[in-house]
């Protein structure tokens, strides 16, 4: 047995307004990233430390990888692919056609190469929008989209069991993360059920991220921390606060996925919480956790 040594770094102070979607790319050794409400999609190179910042039309909610090359993205409502070099986007599909309030949120390519994503209605302020807009979706490699349940109040969080038969998902305003029996063929989820009730301190659950022991890691947005918990058992595992309120996603990368990395806001601090916690809106990278991640899959079409 070791001793775990936890190490929490401030390693981009990069002030996102709503940073999100923390993505690691092997072949760069880079982070990609959003800051949704900045219409940006930034990728961090971890060995030359600078960063490339590309702006899109709508708020960009999350960014993925493409086996195509470049990255595929939910921009406003549109799934879109990303071309990097040419900072272009170009349109793979369009949902919630009718409902002119909402945007994607968290987005994450499945094993088999579909890429989920869930939408929700604009927020006023932080957690505050009309209810039960969202809807989760998936776009297939063929560019069909597929829609899963509406009534989603904040599509949030999502991943997948190591043997691929569990969806792992949050409502954020469920205030619970959810699981769903899942076929990989045909992309079809069933079985809805709460694996984790949060704590009241816990506040709100955001991003997750699954690792090598099928254990599960959640940002809590506002609990400036990340909870691992075990989904069969329901426990929590561990807590590991950060010196920011409003971590909002987390996901495996560096070295065999070893380290792991926040992502957090700026909006929704006063000017007291700001002056209290300087690196909000940076990137934050943990180390000595002792368990790795997985890679990210890649969108296949
Ligand atoms: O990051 C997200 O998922 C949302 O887009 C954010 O606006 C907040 O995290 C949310 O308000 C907290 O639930
Ligand atoms: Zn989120």
């Amino acid at each position: 047995m070791t001793m775990s040594s936890i190490k929490i770094e401030c390693v981009l102070r990069e002030n996102c307004h709503c940073g999100e979607s923390p993505l690691w790319e092997e072949a760069s050794n880079s982070l990609l990233f959003v800051d949704i409400p900045a219409k940006k999609v930034c990728r961090w190179d971890s060995l030359s430390k600078q960063v490339q910042r590309v702006t899109v039309d709508a708020p960009v909610s999350s960014v993925a990888l493409r086996q195509l090359g470049g990255y595929v993205a939910t921009v406003g409502t549109k799934f879109c692919a990303l071309n990097w070099e040419d900072q272009s986007t170009v349109v793979l599909a369009t949902v919630d056609k009718e409902k002119k309030n909402n945007r994607f949120n968290d987005g994450k390519v499945d094993p088999a190469g579909r890429y989920f994503a869930g939408t929700m209605a604009e927020e006023t302020a932080p957690a505050v929008l009309e209810r039960r807009q969202g809807s989760l979706y998936s776009l297939f490699p063929d560019h069909h989209v597929e829609k899963y349940f509406d009534q989603v109040d904040i599509s949030n969080g999502l991943d997948w069991s190591l043997d691929h038969k569990i969806f792992y998902y949050i409502d954020s305003l469920s205030y619970s993360v959810d699981a769903f029996d899942y076929d990989l063929q045909t992309g079809k989820i069933s079985n809805r059920r709460s694996v984790y009730k949060l704590e009241k301190e816990e506040q709100i659950p955001d991003g997750m991220c699954i690792d090598v022991e099928g254990k599960l890691w959640v940002a809590c947005y506002n609990g400036g921390r990340v909870i691992h918990l075990d989904p069969e058992t329901g426990k929590r595992l561990q807590t590991v606060k950060l010196p920011v309120d409003k971590t909002t996603s987390c996901c495996f990368g560096g070295k065999d996925y070893s380290e792991m990395y926040v992502t957090c806001a700026r909006d929704g601090l006063d000017s007291k919480g700001l002056l209290q916690q300087p690196e909000a809106g940076g990137i934050f990278k943990i180390t000595g956790l002792g368990v790795k991640g997985i890679p990210p899959y890649a969108y296949t079409g």
